[in-house]
């Protein structure tokens, strides 16, 4: 590990994802690509930072602060990790632009595209990197499924893509603080877990990725318990006939088959399956060799087609590859991530605009 350039990181939060974050960015790996020290963390109280530096990084010694903005005006940090819930993100984001640190900042990047236009100006103004966690893109399966895809085009023209993220939460029984309930924090599934399936939408739809600007053409419904959005069902489709249907909820478990995405191609399908969407395991590519001629269209012909199953190695709990990515491109001085751009973190927050408006959910301020 000693020739490996080295990236300093302030943690903004003791939450959850902080932790499992933090937890990756300490793994003793042979093949990592950058040393990650955890030079600061910032919380709303000492004591969490303490129990926290304890317990997910206790073999280094950051500084520990009882706010965020001392993590931002530490000289010594190079980038900051904002893991607050999604309400917050703007105003962390802003807070430490105008610091002039470079920020990897957690999914959903804000509430809506407004805010995310304004953050991304004051980064630009104040010429600092700034990088939704979508960490899922930055995942080796995503990325050999992309390949696969769109330049092997295993399974021909990708025409249709379904994708569901669904977790069965009892959100009456949460605190009205929690993220999950709180309107202000930016509670709701879409922005929380519907933001994973419209990710996997776009893997097939949009192979252009950054460059695509054209909002597809979109269906939508949510439903609303005590005011909170828990489902949501969104139709995309495109100019050249592509459709996609994106789906959410945390009113349901997930399919036991594990499979959470299915692309249609004309040439085949391919399945994808894990614990998660979040969490991505393998694919599965049905590429078809022949047509059997059966007379009944109706039925499923698997001996048309040629299985061929992609595994991908669990390391850490799978936030090493963003974590790499993204020091590296601080490091090499890079203001946006390749994997990630503004313009992809844009997109999908002006199609889950036009989701939330036509499905009817409003956060404050709005
Ligand atoms: N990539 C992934 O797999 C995951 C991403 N996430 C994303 O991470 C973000 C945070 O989620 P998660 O870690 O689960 O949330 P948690 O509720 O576990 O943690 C959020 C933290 O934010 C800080 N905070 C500041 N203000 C508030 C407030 N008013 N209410 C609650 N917390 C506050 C607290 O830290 P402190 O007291 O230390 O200041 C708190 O611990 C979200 O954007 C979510 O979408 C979440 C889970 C998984
Ligand atoms: O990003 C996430 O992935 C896993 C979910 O359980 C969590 O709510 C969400 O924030």
């Amino acid at each position: 590990m000693a020739d490996l350039p080295t990236i300093r990181w302030g943690i903004v939060t003791t939450g959850l994802i902080a932790s499992w974050f933090v937890e990756d960015l300490v793994l003793n790996r042979p093949d990592a690509k950058v040393k990650h020290i955890i030079q600061s963390i910032g919380s709303s109280s000492l004591e969490k930072g303490q129990k926290f530096a304890k317990q997910y990084c206790p073999t280094q010694t950051p500084q520990l602060y009882d706010s965020y903005e001392k993590v931002y005006n530490d000289p010594n940090v190079d980038i900051v990790y904002i893991g607050t819930p999604h309400g917050y993100h703007y105003r962390d984001c802003l807070q430490a632009i105008a610091a002039g640190k470079n920020i990897l900042c957690e999914k959903s990047f804000a509430i809506n595209a407004k805010q995310a236009k304004e953050v991304f100006d004051a980064a630009k103004k104040k010429n600092v990197y700034i990088a939704e966690a979508m960490w899922l893109r930055h995942r080796p399966l995503y990325r050999k499924l992309q390949e696969l895809l769109h330049q092997d085009k295993v399974i021909g023209e990708v025409t249709r893509v379904y994708s569901d993220f669904a977790v069965e939460l009892d959100i009456p029984s949460l605190p009205s603080t929690s993220r999950y309930k709180d309107l202000s924090l930016g509670a709701g599934s879409l922005l929380d877990i519907g933001v994973y399936s419209l990710t996997w939408l776009a893997g097939g739809l949009e192979e252009r990725g950054s460059e695509n600007t054209e909002l597809p053409r979109i269906m939508a419904s949510q439903r609303h318990e005590d005011g909170i959005e828990v489902s949501t069902v969104a139709i995309l489709e495109y100019p050249d006939g592509r459709q996609g249907v994106s789906s959410c909820t945390t009113k349901a478990k997930g399919a036991p088959s594990r499979i959470f995405a299915v692309y249609h191609g004309t040439d085949g399908h391919i399945e994808v399956s894990g614990d998660a969407p979040s969490v991505p395991e393998s694919f599965t590519v049905w590429a078809r060799q022949k047509d059997s001629g059966s007379a009944d269209k109706v039925l499923f012909d698997k001996e048309d087609y040629e299985k061929k199953e992609y595994t991908f190695p669990k390391v850490g709990r799978g936030f090493v590859w963003e974590a790499d990515n993204t020091a590296l491109d601080v490091l090499e001085g890079r203001k946006e991530s390749k994997i990630v751009p503004w313009a992809t973190t844009m997109h999908v927050l002006e199609i889950m605009d036009e989701i939330r408006r036509q499905g009817g959910t409003v956060y404050p301020g709005e």
